[in-house]
């Protein structure tokens, strides 16, 4: 998947978060989108995954050689972000069912596997409402490192992880982000030193 932006802007009410980023996020590529606090990193995260509309600009996506139209998006990412919710009310089991009715488990994942990968076997049944903050961020990230599309978004990744969490993260990014456009909204260098691009959000104010 290729993301291209034309002198793309975003503003809420008068006030422009970013204006006039052009630029290409690359096939199978890795970038890390990077600002202090209120910068607008979630802000143009969400652009790019369609869940925001730019205020200006053109943003297109090409999926071998073939245009997505923005609003088909979502059927080829797979997005971990705080604002993001599991459902509480879902067991284990039930959320990770509902999860792949939607998308396809990487190649070599089932269940049982991606259940083994969060260290829960034995917690099928546990309601996600009485899982802690880090198990809940560990399930956000297994399900969206996991599921089959070709591109992955990840904001604030490691946030709520200890630094056992934080090596459990980056042992997933080294199994499962090699083939796939994978984009990180982030200011902690552990979460994106992987990648080989960056892009800077104060650059477009
Ligand atoms: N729905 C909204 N309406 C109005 N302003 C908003 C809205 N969403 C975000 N903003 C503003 O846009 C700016 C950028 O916010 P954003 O969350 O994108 O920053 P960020 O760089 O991701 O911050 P953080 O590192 O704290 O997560 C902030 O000033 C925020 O108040």
């Amino acid at each position: 998947m290729q993301i291209t932006l034309d002198n793309i802007g975003r503003r809420f009410n008068r006030e422009w978060i970013f204006k006039g980023i052009t630029y290409t996020f690359n096939q199978h590529g890795s970038y890390a989108i990077l600002g202090p606090n209120g910068s607008g990193k979630s802000t143009l995260l969400q652009v790019l995954n369609g869940s925001l509309v730019q205020s200006a600009g053109k943003l297109s996506y090409l999926m071998d050689g073939k245009n997505i139209e923005p609003e088909d998006i979502f059927n080829y990412l797979s997005l971990a972000a705080p604002y993001l919710e599991l459902i509480e009310e879902f067991t284990l089991n039930e959320m990770v069912d509902f999860h792949f009715k939607f998308k396809t488990y990487k190649a070599g994942i089932n269940k049982a596997a991606l259940t083994d990968i969060l260290n829960l076997k034995g917690s099928g049944d546990k309601m996600i409402r009485y899982f802690s903050s880090g198990m809940k961020q560990r399930l956000k990230l297994a399900l969206a490192f996991c599921a089959d599309t070709p591109m992955l978004m990840l904001d604030e990744p490691t946030s709520n992880l200890d630094n056992q969490g934080i090596d459990w993260y980056l042992n997933l990014v080294e199994k499962f982000s090699a083939d796939r456009l994978t984009i990180i909204s982030s200011n902690q260098e552990h979460e994106y030193s992987f990648c080989k691009e960056q892009l800077r959000i104060a650059d477009y104010k």
